[in-house]
């Protein structure tokens, strides 16, 4: 694709997340960390991305910017068209809650409410009628786990609690998905079911963009970025 007309896709809707020059500095006492130095990205429709890089090198500020779970001090993130980069935080949790899924390593699981139940509150954050039986049960088969749907998170062993995230961070049916180290601590064959389901999200039409160490991750991908001392290697 040439740059005119990538960008010409970028404008009629065929980019799922776009973000430009992000920034973002953590200060801890007299010192200052530059986390992420002008990274660019973006994410079509239809496209799986894994950004690799060693420990340290932004992967986990960069995924909470492009969430809007982080606000990047120069630089901006849209999602399927709109800023949701310096923005108030409840208008950047309603944007997520609409148009992407987050799946982080330390779990989005709400302790007190079941697999089911967890699945049913994103699909309300996202403005969908409650109790789509059909889509939780599609959901559930999609991570193979129809038959623990009534478990709270902790009766959950860690494949299944990683399985049940993903399904939360998928119920809004998103327009991107970011996950960091969706395959984390799964077997070969769980990870490789996970790795399934983000492929048909894509095939779907939907992006979705991983940061992970893990070379079967990165071997799936269509496009991999690497991220080094907070740049995009070039
Ligand atoms: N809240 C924070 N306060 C201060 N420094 C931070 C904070 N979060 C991240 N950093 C620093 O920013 C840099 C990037 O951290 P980040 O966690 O994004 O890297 P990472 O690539 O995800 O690492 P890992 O693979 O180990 O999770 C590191 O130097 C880290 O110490």
């Amino acid at each position: 694709m040439t740059t005119a007309s990538t960008a010409a896709a970028r404008a009629d809707g065929a980019t799922a997340l776009e973000a430009r020059e992000l920034y973002r500095f953590f200060r801890t006492g007299e010192e200052e960390t530059l986390a992420l130095r002008g990274v660019s990205l973006h994410v079509q429709r239809g496209e799986t991305v894994a950004v690799v890089g060693p420990s340290g090198s932004g992967k986990s500020t960069l995924l909470a910017c492009l969430a809007g779970l982080d606000e990047p001090a120069g630089g901006y993130v849209h999602v399927g068209g709109e800023r949701i980069s310096h923005r108030p935080e409840a208008q950047r949790a309603r944007l997520r809650a609409r148009r992407i899924g987050v799946l982080l390593q330390s779990g989005n699981l709400i302790a007190h409410l079941d697999v089911r139940e967890n699945i049913r509150l994103a699909q309300a954050a996202a403005g969908r009628r409650r109790g789509d039986a059909s889509d939780i049960a599609a959901l559930l088969d999609g991570v193979a786990l129809r038959g623990r749907a009534h478990a709270l998170p902790h009766q959950l062993a860690g494949g299944e609690l990683a399985r049940a995230g993903l399904a939360v961070a998928l119920a809004n049916d998103p327009d991107v998905l970011l996950a960091d180290e969706p395959t984390g601590e799964l077997d070969g064959r769980t990870e490789q079911r996970v790795l399934d389901l983000l492929k048909s999200r894509a095939a779907a039409g939907r992006g979705v963009l991983v940061v992970t160490h893990n070379t079967e991750v990165v071997g799936f991908a269509d496009r991999v970025l690497v991220l080094r001392d907070g740049r995009i290697q070039p």
